[in-house]
């Protein structure tokens, strides 16, 4: 593949406010409407333990780089931290830190027994070779390893990573320990003890709520329509899930670019073609469009599954989808959602909207640490009864508090996790 320049532009938000930024305003919010004092809020506001390694490469020409990695435990009241992995040039501590924030909440919701955390590595996977990215892999699991393991903290993939950069450090892992542990990782592949469903699980959880939310608001999914920001693993098989479920996909994008097609785009067509050129740019069945006027299309349903802060007070009033629904994580700055809560926009918090991943994540690991396989039919059955169960519960705690579902969702999980400190006594 040539390479390539990225030319959506870095989201106005990411700088000020950052996404820890807006994290703590989140988790403010709800300990102000949980009545909490501030000793809890600080103890919740803090991670409980972070990691800064540094990961030397020896590049396949003989050179030498050096990246920075974190991995960041938030929380670990309810049970082992658990989180992805990112490989992206703009990783730093403080994304991080938001990032193992928000797993612990969003574990919390969805009832699986995890904190929170997340990990990342200061590279960009596309300028380097298979093997580059398999020392880088090994290396930075090398580092973090005695914080690392099914009973501690269990990695995932996230932006940049998939499942042979698990299998690399499920296998560093247990070359270590000196026999297998594949309740390490999640997101690994199948035939090395990853589970079915989870390569589509956060998509399909995606897709699950955002048909769910679009009944919820009278609107038929067969004649609705969708943008998708991002075509990495969860906005692509977002994309492809809502176009089977009858929702007219009229525009996608990536760091390259952006296509758009109002009477909807052709799914399949288009993964082959970023198969093939590892883009949607440039494909010639759809008009390109410029990336930043997709998250602003008339649209019922937007779906930002790419980065955070793409959604700011600048552009939020501009927005004409009539619902949110947040495949990445921190898509939206507080500042954005207030403006969106007041134009009467829904949003679908991240928290809920991309759990199905860590929910199959946990199904995972049950199933490693069991060594007994579930069928994909009772993975994706159980899937789709905890994510609805989960927007039921959502829905009534909104209601009954008159909260947007962003506060709800995160009042309701900082409850949970403030329960277990308060109740195993962890809080002096
Ligand atoms: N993977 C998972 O299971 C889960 C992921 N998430 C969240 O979902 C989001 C996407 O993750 P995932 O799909 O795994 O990551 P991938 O690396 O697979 O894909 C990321 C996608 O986002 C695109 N992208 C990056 N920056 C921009 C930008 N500024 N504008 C438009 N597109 C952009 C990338 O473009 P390009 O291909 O051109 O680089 C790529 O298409 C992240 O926020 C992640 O934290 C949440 C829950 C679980
Ligand atoms: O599957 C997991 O453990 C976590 C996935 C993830 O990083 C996320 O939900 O943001």
């Amino acid at each position: 593949m040539e390479p390539r320049t990225a030319i959506a532009s870095p989201p106005e938000a990411t700088v000020d406010p950052s996404p820890l930024e807006n994290a703590r305003r989140q988790l403010s919010s709800a300990i102000t409407a949980l009545g909490y004092d501030q000793d809890l809020h600080r103890v919740l506001a803090t991670a409980r333990r972070e990691l800064t390694v540094s990961v030397p490469l020896r590049r396949d020409d003989g050179r030498t780089e050096l990246f920075t990695g974190y991995r960041v435990q938030h929380d670990f009241a309810r049970g082992p931290a658990k989180g992805g992995l990112r490989f992206s040039p703009g990783v730093n501590l403080d994304e991080v830190r938001a990032l193992a924030m928000w797993m612990t909440w969003k574990c919390a919701l969805l009832d699986v027994p995890y904190g929170g955390a997340k990990g990342g590595v200061t590279i960009d996977p596309r300028n380097y070779s298979q093997r580059e990215l398999e020392r880088v892999t090994r290396r930075y699991t090398s580092e973090i390893l005695p914080i690392i393991g099914p009973e501690k903290d269990i990695p995932a993939p996230d932006i940049g990573t998939d499942e042979q950069n698990m299998a690399w450090m499920m296998d560093t892992y247990s070359v270590n320990a000196g026999y297998t542990i594949p309740g390490v990782v999640t997101g690994k592949p199948v035939h090395i003890g990853g589970s079915l469903g989870r390569a589509s699980a956060t998509s399909k959880g995606v897709v699950f709520i955002a048909l769910a939310a679009l009944r919820q608001a009278g609107t038929d999914p067969a004649r609705s329509s969708a943008a998708v920001q991002g075509f990495g693993k969860v906005g692509s098989g977002a994309a492809a899930f809502l176009a089977e479920a009858g929702v007219r996909v009229v525009a996608v994008s990536d760091q390259y670019g952006a296509v758009h097609d109002p009477s909807g785009l052709d799914i399949p067509g288009l993964q082959d073609h970023v198969r093939r050129t590892g883009s949607v740019a440039g494909w010639p069945q759809a008009e390109p469009m410029d990336p930043d006027c997709l998250l602003e299309l008339d649209v019922d349903l937007l779906v930002p599954a790419a980065v955070e802060g793409v959604l700011t007070e600048h552009n939020a009033p501009r927005v004409r989808a009539r619902l949110v629904v947040e495949g990445a994580n921190g898509p939206t700055t507080a500042a954005a959602d207030e403006v969106l809560a007041a134009r009467g926009i829904t949003v679908v918090p991240d928290i809920l909207a991309n759990a199905g991943g860590v929910v199959v994540s946990y199904f995972e690991w049950v199933q490693a640490n069991q060594a007994y396989w579930w069928t994909a039919a009772e993975i994706d059955e159980r899937l789709e009864r905890r994510m609805l169960t989960a927007w039921q519960n959502l829905l009534e705690v909104s209601t009954a508090r008159g909260l947007t579902l962003r506060e709800a969702a995160t009042v309701t999980a900082v409850e949970r996790v403030a329960q277990a400190h308060l109740t195993r006594g962890l809080y002096p």
